[in-house]
């Protein structure tokens, strides 16, 4: 839903978020200070290449990271209740119900040796009282709702048996089967074609816009982005580097990393030009600087001068942040000089 008013409650509020993965016996820091939040409706989409970040954050909502070699800390705020820390009695009843998540591979998500149809009852046996009937007809309302033409058949199929797209539905059905407030999508078409993606896309703009659902979708492919985002937070080393409207982030992108990402974007209009390519990875946990800028590495021409000590979130314009001071003059270097 475009145009979102501000007026609107916030479903999710992430308040300094940070997440520390041991390995080796050491804390390592993967994700640091995200202050973000979603409203009722919104979809805020969170990009950036493998490994910045955006998964952690994602299972760090729903909690379901293992405590003895994970730290969480910071506050993660859903309908105004406190998740970090919460009992997992609480934590419960939340995933599932108040919360749905759709993950990238619904066979690894999905029972091999249950029924489609069970597997939905199972989402709806743990968190409605409705009767066995009134479970039955949700089922194939839901089957249905998310575009599934035989529901009576894949009510007793199982996962296998069903499409890469049509196992996507069913994930996207048992995700939004007790009418969750929020919906976190963790690169929900990434292994779909792109016919299907568009479909997939389609049916979460639907659910959103007729249920009021707030939704945080991971994503790496801007194109998505572009299509059904309302707000979008572009993630770099564990941190957020820029946050701001979709019109903000690609009309008037601020911080090198988005205006590199955004210049990697394949244009339709322009398909002579060649891709550019941000040189460099993502560092890994144990090789990512935690002081200063930390994607000073990948830009070595802007002078360190040009960079913040400890870089903070500068507003732009309304709700549009960005990190560091070196996004002020930045520009990319001549081609000749890139290779
Ligand atoms: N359980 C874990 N233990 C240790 N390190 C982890 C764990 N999970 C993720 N990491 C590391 O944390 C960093 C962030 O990973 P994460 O999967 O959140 O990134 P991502 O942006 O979602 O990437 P992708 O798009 O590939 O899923 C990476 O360096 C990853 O190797």
């Amino acid at each position: 839903m475009k145009g979102v008013a501000s007026s609107v409650r916030d479903v999710l509020v992430l308040d300094k978020v940070k997440v520390d993965f041991k390995l080796d016996g050491t804390f390592y820091n993967a994700v640091d200070s995200v202050d973000l939040s979603v409203k009722e409706g919104e979809i805020l989409a969170i990009v950036g290449e493998s490994g910045c970040g955006k998964s952690t954050l994602a299972t760090s909502i729903m909690n379901l990271h293992d405590p003895v070699t994970t730290r969480v800390s910071g506050s993660i705020k859903f309908e105004g209740e406190e998740l970090c820390g919460a009992s997992p009695k609480n934590l419960e009843q939340i995933r599932g119900a108040q919360i749905g998540m759709i993950f990238q591979d619904p066979l690894a998500a999905l029972n091999p040796l249950m029924r489609i149809g069970d597997q939905i009852k199972e989402s709806l046996d743990l968190h409605t009282t409705l009767s066995s009937k009134e479970k039955e007809a949700r089922v194939e309302e839901l089957l249905s709702k998310v575009g599934i033409d035989d529901v009576k058949r894949t009510v007793r199929q199982y996962p296998h048996e069903l499409s890469g797209g049509m196992r996507q539905r069913v994930m996207i059905a048992i995700a939004v089967a007790c009418k969750p407030k929020l919906i976190i999508a963790d690169e929900p078409t990434t292994a779909l074609d792109v016919t299907i993606q568009a479909q997939i896309l389609d049916l979460l703009k639907e659910i959103q816009q007729e249920r009021g659902a707030g939704i945080i979708l991971i994503t790496h492919d801007l194109g998505v982005v572009a299509e059904v985002a309302d707000q979008v937070a572009v993630m770099y080393a564990g941190q957020v580097v820029e946050r701001g409207s979709v019109g903000d982030i690609f009309n008037d992108p601020k911080h090198p990393y988005t205006r590199s990402l955004l210049r990697s974007m394949p244009q339709t209009d322009t398909v002579d030009d060649e891709l550019y390519v941000i040189a460099g990875n993502v560092p890994s946990l144990k090789k990512m600087a935690v002081d200063g800028c930390r994607f000073a590495d990948r830009i070595p021409w802007v002078e360190s001068a040009k960079h913040e000590a400890e870089p903070k979130l500068h507003e732009v314009s309304s709700r549009h942040f960005v990190r560091c001071t070196c996004y002020q003059d930045f520009e990319f270097p001549l081609e000749g000089d890139m290779k």
